[in-house]
């Protein structure tokens, strides 16, 4: 039971300590008070951490300076408190696994997937209500179609709904949605936006939004987070101009041309010839009957630059997938890389990628996490293998050893990340600038960016634009944000199923 006349969650002159640790998590002590009658949302570099706070994470320091009034004394607030962030969590084995009909047997379909997190709860429910609960759910965020598709084969869009909805299914008292349209196309954004608008109270929502994102309409109050702490909070007519300057700011970022430009010493640039690198003609791919693609053309010049769009779901990664020889139907005379048709015993896999640098959502899910910033990046240099070089490699270079190691550190220093760090200890801006390294680190004649810049710091992406605008080899870039794709000529707009693309010149 709650009372809702009662404040969600009260800070006074709180401070918050990670368990066992004396440093504080900001050096400014939080005070704020989250009415139920309102809709928060929180942004600021550090808003990740605050909504932690919130989720009941960390240490109180008085321990009565955090509250959850609105909740029964006995309640525990971080067993009524769902944190939803949306890095993947789900791990196929590798990456062609995601087109494959095998499946492992602890793979389950969405309908299992959800339903593990009903039968967690410990709300009190009845099976009738759950089984209402889930099919209101299920309804609302457009799932009902997908529920016997394997997780796995859901695309990232879809994943990210599949994951909320499994938040909510645990019937959360407060849902914290860490960047939910992080990687939605804007009818997606729009629907689950009204979606989370419409919750309250059973959930109270509470969003994490990236400076630049709009604040959604039905958000009546906004708290900005920075490394000090809370810097402000009110109505968003009040937060109004602090939103606006964090976003000039980070504009100028954009704008800033004063960055030290070393790409042509830190890598060979690529200049544009007159062949065509990939040419696919009338190209046809479905699951069981369901088509994905249906007679596609496109042919990539050399040293063009193609932004790959669609709404999500429309098959961008499996054309990708087509492209990098891992989808099992890319094995077709349909499409030719460098002229060549693709068959079997004039390609392989490794030749292929041995011209192909790729970074991808996919490949940081899978990518092994003990490996260092430096091995992370050599593995660039290895064909179809995220080990890090070895006497048996498929290697897709000719550089020597010394040579490697020069490249990769000098990459790494270029970008300011750390060679010696784990991967699982690169925070997320490190670990997608180590992936994108990876990704042109053996100068590859195709370089394919799939949204390989979305979860990076404002700095990051502007230097890893600018570093591939410079390059100038051929781009197939994919991200549903704009400032998130480096300059592209070219489009091809993916509708779906049986519709035809389109294409066109970027003006
Ligand atoms: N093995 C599979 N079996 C059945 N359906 C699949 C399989 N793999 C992918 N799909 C479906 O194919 C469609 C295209 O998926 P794809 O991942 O290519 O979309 P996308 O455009 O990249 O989407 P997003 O922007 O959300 O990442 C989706 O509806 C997805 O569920």
């Amino acid at each position: 039971m709650t009372n809702l006349k009662r404040p969600l969650v009260q800070f006074n002159n709180c401070i918050l300590r990670p368990q066992y640790t004396s440093k504080e998590i900001f050096p400014n002590p939080t005070t704020l008070t989250i009415l139920p009658t309102q809709k928060w949302a929180f942004t600021g570099t550090h808003k990740t951490k605050f909504l932690e706070a919130l989720a009941g994470q960390y240490t109180a320091i008085p321990a009565d300076s955090r509250s959850y009034p609105f909740l029964e004394q006995q309640v525990w607030p971080s067993s009524v408190t769902k944190l939803v962030s949306f890095a993947t969590d789900i791990k196929p084995a590798y990456l062609s696994a995601r087109y494959e009909s095998y499946r492992e047997p602890e793979d389950v379909d969405l309908a299992s997937f959800l339903k593990k997190s009903l039968d967690s709860t410990t709300d009190g429910k009845s099976a009738e209500e759950h089984a209402q609960v889930y099919e209101n759910v299920v309804k609302r965020l457009g799932l009902e179609s997908l529920l016997g598709q394997w997780i796995a084969t859901l695309s990232n869009g879809q994943m990210r709904r599949a994951r909320l909805a499994r938040g909510m299914l645990s019937s959360p008292k407060i849902l914290l949605a860490d960047e939910p349209f992080l990687g939605l196309d804007k009818v997606s954004t729009l629907t689950l936006s009204r979606l989370l608008g419409e919750l309250a109270p059973s959930p109270h929502v509470i969003l994490g939004l990236r400076t630049h994102e709009p604040v959604p309409e039905w958000i009546s109050h906004v708290g900005v987070i920075d490394e000090s702490g809370l810097i402000k909070a009110g109505t968003r007519e009040e937060v109004a101009e602090t939103l606006q300057d964090l976003r000039d700011r980070r504009n100028s970022i954009f704008i800033d041309q004063s960055y030290d430009f070393e790409t042509a010493k830190l890598l060979p640039g690529r200049r544009p010839g007159a062949d065509p690198v990939i040419d696919i003609e009338s190209f046809t791919i479905a699951y069981k009957g369901k088509v994905v693609l249906k007679d596609l053309n496109w042919t990539v010049m050399q040293g063009e630059r193609w932004h790959l769009r669609g709404d999500n779901g429309t098959g961008k990664s499996t054309l990708l997938s087509i492209i990098t020889g891992d989808h099992p139907q890319s094995w077709n005379s349909k499409i030719r890389l460098f002229n060549e048709p693709r068959k079997v015993g004039r390609q392989n896999y490794f030749s292929i990628n041995k011209v192909i640098g790729h970074a991808s959502p996919e490949i940081h899910a899978i990518f092994p996490s003990t490996l260092t910033a430096f091995q992370t990046v050599s593995t660039g240099f290895t064909v179809g293998s995220f080990l890090p070089p070895s006497s048996v490699s498929h290697m897709a270079t000719n550089l020597t050893k010394d040579e490697q190691t020069e490249r990769i550190l000098s990459l790494l220093e270029y970008f300011n990340v750390n060679p010696d760090v784990q991967f699982s200890d690169l925070n997320l801006n490190d670990q997608k600038l180590a992936l994108f390294i990876r990704a042109i680190v053996k100068n590859p004649e195709i370089l394919i960016l799939d949204e390989a810049f979305s979860g990076m710091n404002d700095q990051s992406i502007f230097r890893c634009k600018q570093f591939v605008d410079e390059w100038g080899g051929t781009v197939i870039a994919i991200g549903h944000v704009e400032d998130e794709i480096p300059r592209c000529d070219k489009f091809i707009r993916l509708y779906g199923g049986e519709n035809l693309v389109e294409q066109g010149v970027i003006e």
